[in-house]
């Protein structure tokens, strides 16, 4: 009783400081457009301090601060980051803040939490190896080392891309060098993520078949609670929000296979908006969408170029980072923004908006990223003219800074690959999905966008849905619907796509189950004589 007082208290303390931490920096209020009379005494406090924790979230800090290791889980939009940014700082106060290690599965996603890669925070070099030879490796890193002895708690998000051999030769790291049979030699660990979005990226089977972290001989071990979030915060639309769920478990229902039809229609038979965001699977579509629209402008562009410090392997990163090495920019260039900068004002991660000039810096000195010295000025979409400023990424070890990367938060927003929208939210969005591939691709790329209307679709064949069989039994075990799904319908239809492409179409009544099957082309031409 006494305990749960003190962390309750602790944490009610913490929460009051942060609350009177934000909100106070007034440096980027100066570049803003005020609209006539506004006074700056005005401006409402950071929401970030008004984000009421569920029942859920609230459970999971509880155990955090108690000491317990979590595997947290769920849904796009559910909070995930959200929550494990709140986690790192109680960590923080809970071990000293030098042992508390942020790490991610990519180098976009360590970015987004100001840590740094899990492969580089464990030292274990390329190319992948058995784990003695990894632990040699390590053994060899003074640093690495140091970083695996000093641990107290380590954190990791998107586990989703890490792969079972490498999850198990981390366990095995981290029990070897800190000595003991605990398991990852006592680290406290926070593992975040969705195996329903993208599978590790050079997924391969180890010599006994396993590709998922959570097959990982180690996994259960190696958590005191597994807790799935079910609250969607990302989508209000009910109709979309379950429309999701079954594209997450690689189902699609007939009326949401119409609806998805619909969209592909619609935008197959309208000009493609440049004002809204394109998201590709591959990369090099990408480039030539995004090199195809620069080009269409005659002026010239002005150049920003990253101004990076600290050493490698972390300034490497910093280059697989979401901010980019060259950012050419000219009046009408379309750009979203990556970084949060006022979330009140709706300027958040995501937010769209287009280049309407440029403004002579004068409070800050941008020669280092800019010879020209000058800062664009963006109309968002959602509203707010900005001058926007540099904005500076991290990658820490432990509480201390070990490279820097100062550049403008924008990146040209024609277009995106999927692979690096993980953990966006968009306004609208239109992906062209004829090159999609594996599993929980539809998904993420689906998934980023707040509501139907907001979504334009390409490309798109029911057989493009998929989820990977272990990742459905997985999570079995996490038994509730998410509370926005108003649960499976009674008597609907339920579609499933198999690998080889046949369509299973079954039926679930208080009577009785019942299942067909189909080719591909004849369930659609099927769909169509209804039409
Ligand atoms: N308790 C909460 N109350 C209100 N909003 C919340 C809450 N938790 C998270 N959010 C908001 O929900 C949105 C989505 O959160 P977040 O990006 O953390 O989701 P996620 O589960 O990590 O998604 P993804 O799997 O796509 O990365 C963010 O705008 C975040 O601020």
């Amino acid at each position: 009783m006494g305990v749960a007082t003190f962390i309750a208290t602790a944490i009610a303390a913490y929460r009051n400081f942060s609350t009177k931490s934000f909100g106070k920096n007034t440096k980027s209020a100066q570049s803003w457009y005020w609209s006539k009379n506004k006074s700056r005494k005005s401006e409402p406090r950071n929401p970030r301090t008004r984000i009421k924790w569920t029942e859920q979230q609230k459970k999971i800090i509880s155990a955090v601060s108690a000491g317990s290791s979590v595997f947290i889980t769920g849904s796009a939009g559910t909070g995930k980051t959200e929550l494990v940014k709140h986690i790192i700082e109680l960590l923080k106060k809970c071990h000293s803040p030098s042992g508390v290690f942020v790490t991610a599965s990519t180098g976009v996603a360590a970015c987004a939490i100001r840590g740094q890669t899990l492969h580089s925070f464990a030292g274990i070099g390329y190319p992948m190896a058995d784990r003695c030879t990894l632990l040699d490796r390590v053994l060899q890193n003074k640093k690495a080392y140091g970083r695996w002895n000093k641990a107290e708690a380590l954190v990791i998000d998107e586990i989703s891309m890490v792969d079972a051999e490498l999850f198990e030769s981390l366990e095995y790291i981290a029990k070897k060098l800190r000595g003991g049979d605990e398991v990852w030699g006592g680290i406290q660990l926070v593992v975040s993520g969705d195996f329903f979005q993208l599978p590790p990226v050079f997924g391969h089977q180890n010599s006994s078949g396993k590709e998922f972290a959570f097959e990982a001989d180690c996994w259960n071990a190696s958590f005191d609670m597994q807790l799935e979030l079910t609250e969607i915060f990302r989508q209000a639309d009910a109709r979309f929000v379950k429309m999701l769920q079954g594209i997450r478990r690689g189902d699609c229902d007939p009326q949401d296979l119409e609806v998805l039809e619909q969209l592909c229609s619609r935008t197959e038979s309208d000009e493609l908006d440049p004002s809204v965001v394109q998201l590709y699977p591959l990369k090099e579509d990408v480039r030539r969408v995004n090199e195809m629209r620069m080009e269409s402008f005659s002026e010239a562009a002005t150049t920003y170029l990253a101004s990076d410090s600290g050493e490698n392997p972390w300034k490497i990163q910093l280059k697989e980072g979401i901010a980019p090495d060259e950012l050419f920019l000219c009046e009408g260039a379309r750009v979203m923004l990556i970084k949060n900068l006022n979330t009140w004002r709706g300027l958040v991660n995501g937010n769209t908006g287009i280049v309407i000039g440029f403004s002579e810096s004068e409070g800050v000195d941008v020669r280092d990223i800019c010879s020209e010295n000058l800062l664009p000025i963006v109309k968002f979409d959602s509203g707010p003219t900005k001058v926007i400023e540099p904005e500076t990424w991290v990658v820490t070890e432990g509480d201390t800074v070990v490279a820097k990367r100062k550049q403008l938060p924008l990146l040209l927003a024609w277009a995106r690959s999927i692979h690096k929208c993980q953990g966006m939210t968009l306004d609208k969005l239109h992906t062209n999905l004829s090159r999609s591939f594996g599993c929980g691709m539809v998904y993420v790329a689906l998934s980023r966008v707040r509501s139907l209307e907001g979504l334009q679709l390409s490309g798109f064949s029911p057989s493009k849905i998929k989820a990977h069989p272990k990742v459905l039994q997985f999570y079995k075990s996490f038994a509730c619907e998410p509370s926005t799904t108003k649960g499976k319908d009674e008597g609907a239809n339920k579609i499933r796509v198999d690998t080889s492409g046949l369509v299973h179409v079954s039926n679930t009544t208080n009577k009785g189950a019942s299942e067909y099957h189909f080719s591909l082309s004849e369930f659609i031409s099927s769909r169509q004589k209804r039409k």
